[in-house]
């Protein structure tokens, strides 16, 4: 028999622009720098590296409304969309290395234009599901899942440079894990939509394993889909991960964010990973810095076959055994 080897399609997403902290453009370069391809390569995965994405800037990018920096972030995300989709065109798994949680717009559209319908899993301390109209900060980095959902599609207004972006989701196929700070207007509309949500009262009830075979489960009642997991840093507990942008206590522990992604990895569904909002400049010492940085690659080892229990490459032979 022959292995299908997994193969990772990394593609760098410097960007900034759905939410008002510099620095986390620089996320991209910052996993690169801790090892991930060598580390990937190392336990066997093939990788290609498309590089770093460039986005023009934008004059004049004034609020819509309350919605901040839509031309910008609209921009990007078409660009990233048309990137995301080449990648599985290639036969990879994509892996977006970001920049904030605006670019999930891009990542989750390309993915869905390359192989259809698909379910997604958002790790996450928050919902990301604010509509133009909920979002109080107007920060689109709050806001990604609203354009994405087909349910929602009445209640997203018309921005400058999002005509291209086409509802690719359903309600039904988007799981939550690790929610702990959630807005009225998203409390509201996760409810109404009845999304399945495992908030950290539920990973707390329940124990990870347990969510991830109920998660696993849940999307794979009706027909079994491609996987999009798009985890944000901020799910992981803020002592083990404080250099992001909207920290919040009580999150997920290494273990339990390894774990997910190990378990979403043998499901052998997982097609597309978004691992976003790593900012450097919000780390108060290199140590965070580093911590952080050190967790956001070790989880997406966990995401091609990394086990804790240890690996070794198919083709092992130890000449001395
Ligand atoms: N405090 C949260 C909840 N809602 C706010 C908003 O809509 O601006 C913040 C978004 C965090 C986005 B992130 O999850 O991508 O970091
Ligand atoms: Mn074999
Ligand atoms: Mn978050
Ligand atoms: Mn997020």
């Amino acid at each position: 028999h022959h292995h299908q080897e997994r193969s990772a399609g990394i593609i760098g997403a410097p960007f900034s622009k759905g939410q008002p902290r510099g620095g986390v453009e620089s996320g991209p370069d910052l996993i690169r720098a801790a090892g991930l391809l060598q580390r990937l390569q190392e336990q066997g995965c093939a990788v290609k590296d498309y590089g770093n994405l460039t986005f023009e800037e934008v004059a004049d990018d004034e609020p819509v409304g309350r919605v901040k920096r839509a031309r910008a972030v609209g921009g990007a995300n078409q660009r990233l969309s048309e990137a995301v989709r080449a990648v599985k065109k290639d036969g990879h798994t994509s892996v977006m290395l970001g920049g904030d949680h605006s670019l999930a717009i891009g990542s989750i559209h390309g993915h869905s234009a390359a192989v259809g319908e698909l379910s997604v899993v958002w790790v996450d301390a928050h919902a990301d599901i604010n509509t133009a109209l909920t979002s109080t900060t107007g920060n689109i980095h709050g806001q990604p899942m609203s354009y994405l959902l087909h349910e929602l599609h009445a209640k997203v207004p018309v921005l400058p440079n999002f005509s291209w972006v086409k509802p690719c989701v359903s309600a039904k196929d988007l799981v939550y894990i690790g929610l702990r700070d959630v807005d009225p207007g998203e409390h509201y509309i996760l409810e109404l939509l009845g999304v399945k949500v495992f908030s950290m009262s539920e990973v707390d009830k329940l124990g990870v394993a347990r969510v991830m075979e109920e998660t696993c489960d849940y999307l794979s009642t009706r027909v079994k889909k491609p996987i999009h997991l798009s985890f944000d840093i901020d799910a992981i507990d803020p002592s083990v991960t404080p250099a992001t942008g909207t920290p919040v206590v009580g999150g997920l522990t290494y273990r339990e964010g390894v774990y997910i992604t190990e378990h979403l990895c043998q499901t052998g569904l997982l097609s597309g990973v978004d691992l976003v909002e790593v900012n450097p400049l919000r780390g108060q010492t290199e140590q965070d810095v580093q911590s952080t940085v050190s967790t956001a690659v070790d989880l997406l080892l966990g995401c091609f076959g990394r086990r804790r229990e240890g690996n070794h490459p198919t083709d092992y032979h130890n000449q001395t055994l």
